[in-house]
């Protein structure tokens, strides 16, 4: 159940290099543990692994009770409001959520602003038996909040306002934003996203759990992952730590005009924790005119695709592969009479060994063509495992922007395009922004 560093981008990296960040690595701890650096008031994650086992437990029990009457849950919410629920489910399986027939099935809602999505959503929700969660921080997202007035209203014409009142469930701020006063006045069971925890840090919040118990995923074994990560990482050594070096990796690399960091996995289980790992990173780091670009692969998949121009393109990026060292299942290649497919040399191997060449080979290959690597390992993907991994990476993500001398958990960019669409939409108190924007430039 551990994520580790297991390649540091050798020969592109010394060890010697990695040590000379030490003295900032260091630095990067202390403004973390001392809670002196930019951001101070966001480290409420640091200690999710440990949180209340009341709350855990009044978790679990709505949770139960959504599970024991509905066969669909419509998860609301966009960014660190829903990523880390989509990322944990497409890891934890089934692989193939369309054909399987899960008890429960968790589809999302209040990530995009298409009519198309949110008409066919709610065309085909008559054949189930429903609820919802509906999760923003701010409790004012325009996404959500659009989605949820649909679904509201869905689901008080279809259930009645009494029975739909306790199949819905909000997750938000203790004190602050619409959806707090929409809850009391319908009073929905609600739970709180901590205030010293952002979107991107609040998978291991209500914001995650709750969904994910209502999935019947395990979650004592996630945050008892997580809560392994936040033991084993505490030494300030960077090459003691992996997941300081992992830090310590991307900054030097970047300082090398690495402006790209592409995050490669081989299994497709692993498409949305990519996902979420592009928005940690990518809302952490990138301010200030710096931080890397987050970007993501999904392999052998991509090789037929962006493969090319990781091999010989422009010498921009580096890649951060992740190897799972034990899927979840073992499946051993068939021996064909006749080799009519000329596959018999495989034969009697199992596939694992055939993804695995493949990330060898993939990995000399980029090598050649000049592509640094940094190399993890995970040992499997259980719950425990995943719990680690968000951990692992949340922890590094903390110490990378420190190193990058940026402040790690605010996120000011997002609000240019906000205010833009408010101003444009004619919102109430836009006025001047819209009269400057629709001045000719
Ligand atoms: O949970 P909410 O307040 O609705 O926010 C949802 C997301 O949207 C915002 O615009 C932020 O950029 C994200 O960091 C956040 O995760």
């Amino acid at each position: 159940m551990r994520l580790r560093l297991s390649h540091r981008a050798h020969p592109f990296v010394s060890d010697q290099e990695l040590q000379n960040m030490q003295p900032f690595v260091r630095a990067a701890h202390q403004l973390m543990v001392e809670k002196t650096g930019v951001g101070s008031d966001f480290l409420g994650w640091i200690d999710l692994p440990e949180q209340s086992a009341e709350m855990i437990a009044a978790l679990k029990k709505k949770a139960n009770e959504i599970a024991q009457k509905s066969n669909v849950l419509v998860v609301i919410g966009i960014g660190g409001s829903y990523l880390g629920t989509r990322a944990a489910l497409s890891f934890l399986g089934p692989a193939l959520p369309e054909l399987a027939e899960p008890a429960l099935r968790v589809v999302y809602a209040g990530h995009n602003m298409s009519a198309t999505y949110l008409t066919e959503l709610l065309a085909e929700l008559d054949r189930y038996d429903v609820a919802v969660n509906v999760i923003s921080k701010s409790g004012t997202t325009t996404e959500p909040a659009l989605a949820f007035r649909f679904l509201q209203a869905y689901m008080e014409k279809r259930y009645g306002k009494e029975e739909a009142a306790t199949r819905i469930v909000a997750t938000t701020d203790r004190a602050n934003g619409a959806l707090v006063a929409m809850s009391r006045a319908a009073s929905y069971t609600t739970f709180v996203i901590p205030d010293d925890v952002g979107g991107r840090y609040s998978v291991l919040t209500p914001v995650g759990l709750f969904p994910l118990a209502v999935a019947g995923v395990d979650i004592d074994a996630l945050l008892a992952g997580a809560r392994r990560a936040k033991q084993e990482l505490v030494d300030v050594d960077v090459l003691k730590n992996d997941a300081y070096a992992y830090a310590a990796l991307r900054n030097i690399l970047l300082r090398k005009g690495c402006a790209i960091e592409a995050f490669v996995s081989y299994e497709p289980g692993m498409h949305y924790i990519a996902e979420w790992w592009k928005q940690l990173f990518g809302e952490s780091e990138g301010k200030d005119g710096r931080g890397l670009f987050p970007a993501s692969l999904d392999f052998s998949t991509d090789l037929h695709s962006m493969g090319q121009y990781v091999q010989e393109g422009a010498r921009i990026l580096f890649e951060s592969v992740v190897r799972v060292k034990k899927p979840r299942h073992a499946l051993t290649i068939p021996e064909l009479e006749g080799n009519a497919d000329g596959l018999n040399y495989l034969a009697l191997q199992s596939v694992q060994h055939v993804n695995d060449t493949a990330l060898r080979a993939t990995m000399l290959a980029h090598e050649d063509g000049r592509v640094p690597q940094v190399l993890f390992e995970l040992d499997d993907m259980s719950e425990q495992s995943l719990g680690y991994l968000f951990y692992f990476f949340e922890l590094s993500c903390a110490i990378s922007g420190y190193l990058l001398g940026v402040n790690p958990f605010d996120q000011p960019g997002v609000e240019a395009y906000k205010k833009n669409m408010f101003a444009l939409l004619g919102k109430p108190g836009f006025e001047a922004e819209r009269a400057r924007l629709e001045t000719p430039r």
